[in-house]
């Protein structure tokens, strides 16, 4: 679907957020760029111009038409060109246009004050190290306006609210949701990210009371996702996502204030050298895990080179790096959320020829049976998953409340 036949979707019940805050760009300024980024080193050195869009772009064109041609699409352009169906475009448009004012806020000289639990008032919230922050909530609050606002949404579920909320009877989709996944770190600007998955409305439910339509809704399994992705907030924005038919990532050009696309097809290495874990854990971990961690970084493994060690302790920020270098991310001890977190993340990782597991099984094909429950949660590409797990105990059993 070109971007034109964009304005033929139903926008008398759902009209296309505006795509962004920014002030329109100077006409010209996309298209004198171009030309500086087919130059840059950046794109010599292999970066991001591994990919095939990027490779277009460093073909030499005669003048600006052929440059504009050669722009790579917007989000929503490629979903248009991929086919997708005209009610996910919009509920995708309203997604990305909550996450762009969730990215202006984590950016905004406010957010040290919002990250330490003192709202606009100074009400101080919860104490603890998971307490939820203003920062969670004015993020929920960004992410559920917008999917209520998109008219598309029967069920949302985020991992700030305790209950699914029942939103309309004939919106086609159920979306799940971690508005700012690693916001602890926002007073020292480390990435944070936001994380969703959308599945299909279950019709067949639509019989039953509200609450335990919403909360079945939820509790699917990830096999049935139509789309999961992420927003990485980070020295660039990175809209992630997969349709089901590989994973692409998009990066925010502030110029234009859309989405545009930078990462197709993205494939996880099968090998990285990574290993990315909060490994102050270690005396906590399972002889499996030890053994697996000390191996790797002896370059004693299948893999005849040591390992390095990364940990932002961000999941989406060590997620995408994983994703692009490849290696294993982990958290082997039951916090994350299989609904929220672990599903989108292991859709994507799947989509990109890597595996998410618990440390035995596919994360996709373990049903939720709480809609906060959470596992340990490995990602990664593939020859490394399989390694991992081939230590077998690699589960961390002991979870003491960790203060840092
Ligand atoms: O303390 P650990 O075990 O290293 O966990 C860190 C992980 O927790 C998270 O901060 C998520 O925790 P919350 O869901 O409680 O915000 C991830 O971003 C990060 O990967």
């Amino acid at each position: 679907m070109p971007l034109s036949s964009l304005s033929l979707l139903p926008f008398h019940r759902a009209p296309l957020p505006p795509t962004s805050n920014y002030p329109p760009p100077p006409p010209p300024s996309r298209a004198l760029l171009l030309p500086l980024l087919r130059h840059s080193p950046l794109s010599r050195r292999g970066g991001v111009s591994r990919s095939p869009a990027s490779r277009a772009r460093a073909v030499p064109a005669d003048g600006m038409a052929a440059a504009a041609a050669e722009t790579p699409p917007t989000l929503l352009e490629y979903m248009g060109q991929a086919g997708a169906a005209d009610d996910l475009v919009v509920l995708v448009a309203h997604v990305q246009s909550a996450c762009k004012r969730i990215a202006a806020l984590v950016a905004s000289p406010g957010n040290a004050e919002l990250s330490r639990g003192k709202a606009g008032g100074g009400v101080a919230v919860a104490a603890g190290r998971d307490a939820p922050k203003p920062l969670d909530e004015l993020s929920n609050e960004i992410i559920l306006s917008s999917l209520r606002r998109s008219g598309k949404v029967a069920v949302m579920a985020s991992e700030e609210n305790d209950l699914p909320i029942w939103v309309s009877n004939d919106g086609p989709y159920v979306v799940v949701t971690d508005p700012l996944d690693g916001s602890r770190n926002i007073e020292v600007s480390i990435p944070t990210g936001t994380i969703f998955g959308i599945y299909n409305r279950l019709v067949e439910l639509d019989h039953l009371p509200e609450e335990e339509r919403a909360q079945l809704n939820s509790l699917q399994s990830g096999t049935h996702l139509v789309a999961s992705g992420y927003v990485l907030y980070s020295s660039a924005t990175i809209f992630c996502i997969s349709f089901g038919a590989g994973t692409h990532g998009f990066t925010l050009d502030h110029l234009t204030g859309e989405f545009v696309l930078t990462h197709p097809s993205i494939q996880i290495p099968p090998r990285g050298q990574i290993y990315s874990v909060n490994d102050a854990r270690y005396f906590d971990w399972p002889e499996g895990l030890r053994k697996y961690i000390d191996t790797i970084r002896q370059g004693k493994g299948q893999h005849p080179k040591k390992y390095s060690a990364r940990y932002v302790c961000s999941l989406v920020a060590d997620f995408h790096r994983t994703l692009i270098y490849g290696g294993v991310a982990m958290n082997p001890r039951d916090h994350l959320r299989l609904v929220y977190e672990a599903n989108p993340l292991s859709f994507l990782a799947e989509q990109a020829g890597g595996r998410g597991s618990d440390g035995k099984n596919r994360i996709l094909s373990i049903q939720p049976v709480k809609l906060h429950q959470r596992l340990p949660l490995f990602l990664g590409g593939m020859e490394d998953m399989l390694e991992l797990e081939s230590y077998g105990d690699v589960q961390q059993k002991v979870n003491p409340g960790y203060e840092v």
